[in-house]
């Protein structure tokens, strides 16, 4: 693998998870926008957003972005990554784009077993079951815009790897 790819896709997706695993199979470095964004400010995105705003984030994201795309590199990008048009074409030039595609029930089951509030606040005020649904209706033509293949991410990480492997080798020979 020489080209990046990117993940993406909403929270509780997998990005991280599979990103981790399709690093270390294809022995790949590994990124998380999320985790390195974090780490640079010192602060959470819950910290970051409450003394900054989102618009103010979205920018540190961009910039993240930019900082870690490098050859041979898995990156797993934050769910709101494709919201800017920037970042979606900067992707599919890049790289390729995978979207790690979930349904509501499977999302909203991954989250709230594991909210991560610190690299998680709230996006919409709403519940979490309500905030999936209409983040994801917002996004999911967004998300589909930037891919260039779409996977099931219902299954376990290693067969969600699967899918992604088998993706990227039919892209090769064909
Ligand atoms: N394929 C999977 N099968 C079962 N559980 C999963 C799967 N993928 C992720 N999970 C679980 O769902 C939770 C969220 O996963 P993860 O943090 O990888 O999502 P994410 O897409 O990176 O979210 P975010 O956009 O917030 O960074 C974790 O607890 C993880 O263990
Ligand atoms: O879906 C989103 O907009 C976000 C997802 C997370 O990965 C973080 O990037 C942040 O909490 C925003
Ligand atoms: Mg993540």
């Amino acid at each position: 693998m020489t080209q990046p790819i990117f993940l993406v896709g909403p929270r509780g997706c997998g990005k991280t998870t599979v990103g981790l695993e399709l690093a270390r199979v294809s022995q790949s470095q590994f990124v998380d926008t999320d985790h390195w964004l974090q780490t640079e400010a010192g602060e959470t995105i819950a910290q970051l957003v409450e003394k900054e705003g989102w618009a103010r984030f979205r920018a540190r994201e961009t910039a993240t972005l930019m900082a870690v795309t490098a050859p041979g590199t898995v990156i797993a990008t934050g769910g709101g990554i494709v919201l800017a048009e920037q970042n979606r074409s900067f992707m599919r030039e890049k790289g390729t784009v995978i979207y790690l595609c979930a349904p509501v029930s499977t999302l909203v089951a991954r989250l709230e077993a594991s909210p991560e509030e610190g690299q998680r606040p709230t996006l919409t005020g709403k519940p979490v079951s309500e905030e999936v649904s209409e983040i994801l209706a917002e996004r999911d033509a967004l998300y589909r815009e930037a891919a260039h293949h779409v996977v099931n991410a219902s299954q376990a990480p290693e067969e969600v790897v699967n899918q992604i492997v088998t993706a990227l080798r039919l892209a090769c020979v064909s």
